[in-house]
């Protein structure tokens, strides 16, 4: 089996680097100083990583086995993509993914949030595109290491229509064989808006008050608009085509309580940091397509009107520093 990763941080690192160290032939498209580390050092993966799951440890593929470059056409046609950039990335990664897929590849989304697939189906055809969604907490902590946090470590994936196909049965071995578990479910739809409830809601929530999981799910009204933002993103799915269970509001209210108390969102740490974030994807999809299905979300509205005045603030600061920078090297060079 021949896999590209594109985008080699904490999802497409873990997961490409499980494959690549059960011996597959994984090609990482990767930059800058994390492409140096790989070719020089190799894959490193720290954190309770091991194939049992939680057992204490991590993995590592040595440089000599892993093959990464920032040429895609170097790499040609594969069987999988494993696309592992950030949403706000995607439009730059997509013409990457010309070189390495031919009829029958599969691109394989990871991004939170509901749209990805179409996004990459523009650039690809819908039936290259597997929709998937990722269930593990992982960081990219250096050039060419990962630390995985913790999670089941589960990749969760299917076609686009549910229908049983040889490519996603031979993912699926492949991913088991390498100690990752792969889900095929029955409505791949069902599950990509399922996790959305979790993230979109929990990380809104948890950015907009900069509290971690255990402040807000204790405290008696940040667990209502939690509830709150929750129930209009499933009724947002709703509308959009995805019945989700009636008690999903409530089963992922538990799943929030059963988080580390200290957990946060990868939505709610890029805003914390100024870092560019996918609140658009996020908080930004469910207003946008609430919108465009008639469905009311005062509570997710809200959370994104302030976040995203702190998003662009933060975009403003980055872009001064970036000239300031400028204005110095120019200094120096005359
Ligand atoms: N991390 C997690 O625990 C989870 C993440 N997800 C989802 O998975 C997706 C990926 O997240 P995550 O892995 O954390 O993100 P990371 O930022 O760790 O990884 C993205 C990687 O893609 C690289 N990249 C982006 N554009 C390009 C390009 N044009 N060419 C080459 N490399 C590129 C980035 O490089 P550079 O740094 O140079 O930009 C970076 O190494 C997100 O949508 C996220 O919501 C889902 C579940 C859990
Ligand atoms: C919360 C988490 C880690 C769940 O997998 C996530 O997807 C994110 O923070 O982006």
């Amino acid at each position: 089996m021949k896999v590209a990763v594109v985008g080699a941080g904490g999802i497409g690192g873990y997961f490409g680097g499980r494959l690549a160290a059960a011996g597959h032939d994984v090609r990482f498209v990767a930059r800058g100083r994390h492409l140096e580390a790989l070719r020089r050092d190799g894959l490193t993966v720290d954190g309770p990583a091991g194939p049992g799951g939680d057992a204490p440890g991590g993995f590592s593929v040595p440089a000599s086995a892993l093959r990464a470059t920032d040429d895609p056409a170097a790499i040609g046609p594969v069987d999988f993509v494993l696309l592992g950039v950030k949403t706000w990335q995607l439009p730059a990664a997509l013409p990457l993914l010309k070189p390495l897929v031919e009829d029958g590849t599969g691109v394989l989304t990871t991004q939170n949030g509901v749209e990805a697939p179409a996004e990459v189906a523009e650039a690809v055809g819908r039936d290259a595109v597997l929709p998937g969604s990722a269930k593990i907490i992982t960081y990219l902590s250096g050039p060419g290491r990962i630390h995985h946090v913790g999670g089941l470590g589960s990749l969760t994936f299917g076609e686009w229509d549910d229908r049983p196909s040889a490519r996603v049965e031979a993912l699926r071995g492949a991913l088991d064989e390498a100690g990752v578990t792969a889900v095929v479910p029955k409505d791949i739809w069902a599950e990509l808006w399922s996790k959305f409830v979790f993230v979109a809601a929990a990380g809104g929530l948890g950015a907009v008050t900069d509290a971690p999981f255990g402040a807000v799910r204790s405290r008696p009204g940040t667990r209502r608009l939690l509830a709150d933002a929750m129930t209009e993103i499933q009724r947002v799915a709703r509308a959009a085509g995805t019945v989700l269970p009636d008690d999903i509001v409530t089963t992922t209210l538990d799943f929030v309580d059963r988080q580390p108390a200290e957990g946060t969102t990868s939505l709610q740490r890029d805003l914390a940091a100024g870092l560019p974030s996918e609140l658009e994807a996020w908080t930004g999809a469910v207003v946008r397509l609430g919108g465009s299905h008639g469905v009311p979300t005062p509570v997710n509205g809200f959370l994104y009107q302030v976040l995203g005045l702190r998003e662009a603030r933060a975009a403003e600061q980055r872009a001064a520093e970036q000239r300031a920078a400028e204005r110095r090297t120019e200094g120096n060079a005359a």
